[in-house]
């Protein structure tokens, strides 16, 4: 079947950015404010990953009482956003800065409060500016049941797009944050 999230003819195999960090490093937050990797955000998933080898990363996040959505059990919203982290993090590893288009998820299994999700997700293909990719998230350990699981259309932008979008009190803050700067602009450098 043809979906959006078929990557066209055309397409290529993602390549590893030779910057890109080395396999096992920690990925550390994009911005102490985002509610997916922030430790700025009391309730927020703090995820954390790291690189692996190829154009794949790996994360964990701990559901709290927080994340409900039923009793006892994480809200899927809330297992979309960790996916949706995950997979936002394999930017590091193209060296790009590039944001959600499209994201399906699929629920295989209910996560109490309490798990540790072990979340994983690689590039499968770049046509252009747009970035293909999959993720997963196990429960139990990393090669544990699947309880959740997504493919993904992330689309490149450049600095400007959160620049021109964002709320100004919160960019004039990024923009003074020397280590926010030199973060969004290096991914900018790109061969
Ligand atoms: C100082 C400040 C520091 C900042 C430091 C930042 C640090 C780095 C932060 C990263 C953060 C990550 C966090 C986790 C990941 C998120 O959650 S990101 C947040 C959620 N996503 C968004 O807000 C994106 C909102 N959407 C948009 O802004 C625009 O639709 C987009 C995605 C930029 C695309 O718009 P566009 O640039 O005008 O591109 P467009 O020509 O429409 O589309 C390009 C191609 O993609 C295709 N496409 C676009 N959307 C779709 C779609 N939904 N379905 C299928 N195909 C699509 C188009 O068909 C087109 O294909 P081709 O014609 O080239 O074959």
């Amino acid at each position: 079947m043809t979906t959006a999230l078929t990557p066209p003819a055309g397409a290529r195999p993602p390549v590893r950015h030779p910057d890109a960090p080395a396999p096992g490093e920690p990925l550390g937050s994009h911005y102490e404010h985002c509610f997916g990797c922030g430790g700025g955000q009391p309730h927020g998933l703090h995820l954390e990953a790291r690189a692996e080898e190829g154009v794949a990363v790996t994360a964990e996040f701990t559901v709290t009482a927080d994340h409900q959505g039923a009793p006892g059990l994480a809200h899927g919203g809330v297992l979309a956003t960790a996916l949706d982290e995950t997979l936002g993090s394999l930017g590091w590893l193209l060296r790009v800065i590039a944001v959600t288009g499209r994201l399906e998820t699929d629920f295989v299994r209910p996560v109490p409060v309490g798990t540790a999700l072990h979340l994983s997700a690689e590039v499968t293909a770049v046509h252009g500016r747009k970035i293909y990719a999959t993720a997963t998230g196990r429960t139990g350990g990393p090669d544990g049941p699947v309880a959740v699981r997504a493919d993904a259309l992330f689309i490149e932008v450049k600095v400007d797009h959160f620049i021109d979008n964002g709320r100004p009190k919160e960019i004039q803050a990024a923009m003074a944050d020397p280590d926010t700067q030199r973060r969004a602009r290096a991914f900018e450098v790109n061969p």
